[in-house]
Formats: structure tokens, C-alpha cells, sequence
């Protein structure tokens, strides 16, 4: 059952794991342990006779392999010369690297095949770099006079070199909150037993104001994305260089090669595939709470929320108290599962050994697992076309200020992603001292309250109170339209093609400020349609101008 090849996940590993151990039947014992440190190690201990950690942990992550290299670079040509389709045949090359071994011809020829399909997307900087990789390797003497040439004709093209970046220049914070650094002085946040922490408009907010602008203090790539972002810092790029050792991880620079590296990939390159999901951004979390040297903080007074801190982040809420028996006990034995493939890491062992780091780990391990049930964001990578929204999922990430907007059915915020910095922005009117929210997925307008409320109890665990909840709203279709809309703003909105040209800049722009103006004298309509239709428009707008298109 646990055997090589089965592919299992984490996820079903640890239901598979709590029926084997029938740990169904060990709740009064479990509960009757105060400590987590204490509750990880009896679910251990169980688990371990079993004798299946071996099992679970035993297939090996994809290594590398020029037999795979050679496959995946013919498949680039064919994608290159029969298909012409030029992503593809990049995405076949990019893999063809980093199967190739580390110095081999075939990672020269593989960076060579890529420098055309660089060339044909108009990529020319790229191309010189692959084609000075593939010079630097032991490229075959026969064919570098094409390369050669292929060289001097992209550096001729160099001035009509193409832009690589998928989102525009975020909005800066204007005026900085003395409490929260990533945060606008607008807002605060105040705690109490019903809502947790959550967060308070301090002043009357327009909509489209900023209120917070994060970086993710930790992240890790989506699969789909892996072969054009960078596995440490998910930017955008179709010439990557690969980890010299396993063929899971592709790298825009030198600099975010050996910064991963020393971080975390030293561990990761040497993880089991049961723990390589974008899921495992418990473990990096975990890790980053064992490495010492992050600990180490500037010297800011507790009242300071500092959005880059590791105390913050394992501050984040696991509703440990309103969890029932099961879980608890499957985040016990995910972190059993991955607290054993580290022990079984020569890396992380002799960096390591000692009992302390060992309860740590389990501790930290636990406690990273519950946090990211209730606060990772998806980065996704949004692309116009004229004719569809392409959404395309980058990586997994958490932030320890922006997990704080509590939810609300009817969310009076939305936040919008420039690569892994998240941007929230009031997309409704809050007037001084109203609660701050954002929506956790379903919102009134499209989801029945019985349905919204069953999810939220079921993946958040509490009962919604919002005033679509309260008030019993109807979905968008039962809503009176409200007061009707100007024709001339009608026709505008119907104009909008969102296809990047100036003129449909122009177009959106104006939208954008009429759309705001129309919202303040509909507000009273609340709920109707016509508003509706207003807020869904400005939050397009916004996430159109995130969003920036990159061909290839
Ligand atoms: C991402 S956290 C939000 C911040 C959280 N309140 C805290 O103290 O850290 C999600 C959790 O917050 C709580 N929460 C979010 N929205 C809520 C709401 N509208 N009413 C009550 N609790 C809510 C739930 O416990 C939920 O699992």
C-alpha cells in the first residue's frame, strides 16, 4: 500500500496513517495531554509501529538523468519545428535542462535548442545567455558556428528586446502606519473573543484606497508554474537555470540559486516526493522558525506588527480550541511523517542533533501544519486576452498581516497580487470604526447563505455574521436592480475590451472614476444589483491593471 511508485500525498498519507494506527480509538488519551509537544509524540509513537515511515518516505524525488533530458529535448523540437508552438517547446527545453547532469553535453545542447525558441520570442537577452551557457559546456565543435551566428544576430536585435515581467508597478503606501509596517495609517488592528484579531478602519476609507501592501514572508512554486517562475522568488522567467542536483528546481538568477539554497532547497533537494506539494509551505515555515539566524530581529518594541517576523507569523490563527479529535490528530501525524524524512536528511542532521532541536521541530512542525489550514493565499497569475481571463496558479504563500482581514460575505476589501506581494484595497466605502474584510472565497452575490455558511464552519470553523448572513440577503438574481445606471455609462462598460490598447486604457480610466462616483450614490440601494455590478466592475479594473501580458 505505501510502497515505491504509489505516489501517495501527504494529505492521504495521513488519513491512511490514522486509520491504520486506528487512532480514532486514542482521543480521551490524546486529550487528555495539555502539551502539543506531548500529542505529536504519542501520535509518533503509535504511528511508528506500524513500521510504514520507511514506506511513506522511500521514493525518492525525480533526479537527474540525460536519458530524460534527451526525451524531453525532442520533444522541444518537435513543439519548436512541426508545432511551432513556442512555449511549449520552451517549457520541453527548460525541463531537458534540468534533467540534463550538472556539466554534461546534453545541458549544452538543451540550453542551445532553448536560445532559438528565445530568439523566435524575441527574448534576445535570454538567448545570448543560453547561448553563452551551452558555449561554456561541452557543446559539440560541429555546431557552434550556428550558434555563433544565432548570437550575433540577437545582439543586432537587442534594442526590440521584450519585457518579462507579468504584473504592472504596485502602489506604494502613502502614509505609513507607526504600528504595522506594510500597512496604510487608516487602519488598526484590535482583538477581541468573537472575531480573534481583526482589523478596524480608523478613519472614513474611499474606495480604491490602499490599506496594505506585503511581501509573503514565505512561499513555494506551484507545479504548473515551475518550468517559467523562479523556485525562489516566483518571478516570471523563460531562461532558467536549474539546482545542480535534483531536476525539481529552476532558478532566474545565481543570486536566487544559492539564497534558495542556503535557505531551504539544501533540505528540500534531498525531500522524499511525499512532501513536494505546494502544500509543504508548512515545512518551509517550520524550518525557517528552526534556522536561528531568523530569530534574530530587530529590536522592536511588542506593540510594532512587523509583517517580515517570524513571531508574527506563528502567531497566525489554528483554532486549536475549536478543532475537533481529527483535526488535531492529522496535523500530529503529517508532522510525524515529515518531522521522520528530516531526521532522515543528512542536511538537516548535521545542522540538527540535539534533543532541543528535536522538540522543536515536532513543535514547529505541528503548529506550521494547523497555521496553513486557515491562512495560505494562492499567487495567480492573471493574463487578458480578448476573448477570456487566463488564471494560472504561481505558487502558495502566507502573510502575516494580510491573514488578519477577517472574512465577510459581503467584503468591503479585495486583494490583488503583483507577483508574491498582495495589495489590499477598499472596494466599497468603510466608514470609520466598521470592521475590515475581505472574502475567504464565496461571497452573498453568487452563493446561497446556507452554502456559504456550511463551507465556512467546515474549512474555517466559524458561524458567519455578516449582514448578508444576518439580513438573509438573496443572490444577485432575486436582487431589485436599484437605481438604474446612466446609459452613457452603460454604453462605456459595454465598449470595454480590456485588450491593452491606449485607447481602452483611456476607456478604463474613466470607468474607474465613474464607477466610484456612481457606488457612493447607490449605497443606500444596498443590496441591488446595479451595485453589484459596479463593485465587480472596479475589482476587474483593478486586477486588469495588476496584470500585465506577456506574449511569447
Ligand atoms: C485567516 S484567519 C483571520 C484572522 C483571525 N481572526 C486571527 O485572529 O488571526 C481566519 C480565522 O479567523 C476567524 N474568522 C474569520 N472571519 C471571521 C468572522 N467573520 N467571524 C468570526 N471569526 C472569523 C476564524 O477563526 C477563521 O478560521
Amino acid at each position: 500500500m505505501w510502497g515505491m511508485g504509489t505516489g501517495n500525498s501527504l494529505e492521504r498519507c495521513t488519513i491512511l496513517l490514522y486509520k491504520e494506527a486506528k487512532l480514532n480509538s486514542k482521543e480521551r488519551e490524546f486529550k487528555n495531554l495539555a502539551s502539543s509537544i506531548d500529542r505529536v509524540n504519542l501520535v509518533y509513537n503509535y504511528v511508528k509501529k506500524l513500521k510504514i515511515f520507511k514506506d511513506i518516505i522511500a521514493e525518492p524525488q525525480d533526479r537527474k538523468s540525460n536519458e530524460e533530458s534527451e526525451i524531453q529535448r525532442q520533444k522541444g523540437n518537435d513543439y519548436f519545428l512541426r508545432h511551432k508552438k513556442y512555449l511549449s517547446s520552451l517549457e520541453s527545453y527548460t525541463k531537458s535542462i534540468a534533467s540534463a547532469v550538472s556539466g554534461s553535453s546534453y545541458l549544452a545542447l538543451a540550453y542551445a535548442n532553448r536560445s532559438a525558441c528565445l530568439s523566435e520570442g524575441k527574448y534576445y537577452k535570454e538567448c545570448i545567455e543560453d547561448i553563452d551557457r551551452a558555449l561554456s559546456l561541452d557543446y559539440p565543435e560541429h555546431l557552434k558556428p550556428k550558434l555563433l551566428r544565432r548570437k550575433a544576430a540577437a545582439e543586432s536585435q537587442k534594442s526590440i528586446q521584450k519585457e518579462v515581467k507579468y504584473y504592472s508597478d504596485p502602489p506604494v503606501i502613502k502614509s505609513k502606519n507607526p504600528l504595522i509596517t506594510c500597512a496604510e495609517d487608516s487602519i488598526e488592528i484590535q482583538y477581541n473573543q468573537k472575531y480573534g484579531r481583526h482589523i478596524i478602519a480608523t478613519r472614513d476609507i474611499k474606495i480604491g484606497e490602499v490599506l496594505s501592501a506585503e511581501n509573503s514572508f514565505c512561499h513555494v512554486i506551484h507545479p504548473e508554474s515551475k518550468y517559467i517562475h523562479c523556485h525562489e522568488c516566483l518571478e516570471l522567467c523563460f531562461n532558467m537555470i536549474p539546482c545542480e542536483n535534483c531536476s525539481g528546481a529552476l532558478y532566474c538568477s545565481e543570486e536566487c540559486r544559492s539564497k534558495c539554497y542556503e535557505e531551504y532547497h539544501k533540505y528540500e533537494c534531498q525531500f522524499p516526493k511525499v512532501l513536494l506539494s505546494p502544500e509543504m509551505v508548512f515545512i518551509k515555515l517550520a524550518l525557517i522558525g528552526m534556522d536561528d539566524s531568523k530569530k534574530v530581529e530587530a529590536e522592536l518594541p511588542d506593540n510594532i506588527h512587523r509583517s517580515d517576523s517570524f513571531k508574527e507569523i506563528i502567531k497566525l490563527e489554528m483554532n486549536e480550541e475549536n478543532r475537533n479529535y481529527i483535526n488535531l490528530c492529522i496535523p500530529a501525524i503529517a508532522a510525524s511523517i515529515a518531522y521522520q524524512a528530516l531526521k532522515e536528511n543528512p542536511e538537516f542532521t548535521s545542522k540538527y542533533d540535539t534533543d532541543e532541536d528535536d522538540h522543536n521541530l515536532k513543535k514547529l512542525l505541528y503548529k506550521a501544519y494547523m497555521i496553513n489550514a486557515f491562512n495560505p493565499f494562492n499567487i495567480k497569475k492573471i493574463r487578458y486576452t480578448p476573448f477570456d481571463i487566463e488564471s494560472t496558479r504561481v505558487g502558495t504563500a502566507l502573510y502575516a498581516f494580510t491573514s488578519l482581514y477577517n472574512h465577510s460575505c459581503v467584503p468591503n476589501c479585495e486583494f490583488f497580487h503583483y507577483g508574491s506581494l498582495i495589495v489590499t484595497r477598499a472596494q466599497a466605502p468603510i466608514k470609520k470604526g466598521e470592521q475590515v474584510t475581505i472574502s475567504y472565497g464565496r461571497s452573498f452575490s453568487m452563493t446561497p447563505k446556507e452554502t456559504r455558511q456550511a463551507i465556512l464552519k467546515k474549512n474555517y470553523l466559524f458561524d458567519c455574521d455578516c449582514k448578508a448572513c444576518t439580513n438573509y440577503w438573496p443572490t444577485m438574481w432575486y436582487l431589485p436592480p436599484g437605481k438604474d445606471l446612466p446609459q452613457s455609462f452603460l454604453r462605456k462598460l459595454s465598449q470595454n475590451t480590456f485588450d491593452g490598447s491606449e485607447a481602452n486604457q483611456k476607456l478604463v480610466d474613466e470607468l474607474l472614476t465613474e464607477g466610484k462616483r456612481l457606488y457612493y450614490q447607490l449605497e443606500r440601494y444596498e443590496p441591488c444589483q446595479n451595485l453589484l455590478t459596479l463593485q465587480n466592475m472596479i475589482t476587474e479594473i483593478y486586477t486588469y491593471q495588476a496584470s500585465k501580458d506577456v506574449e511569447f
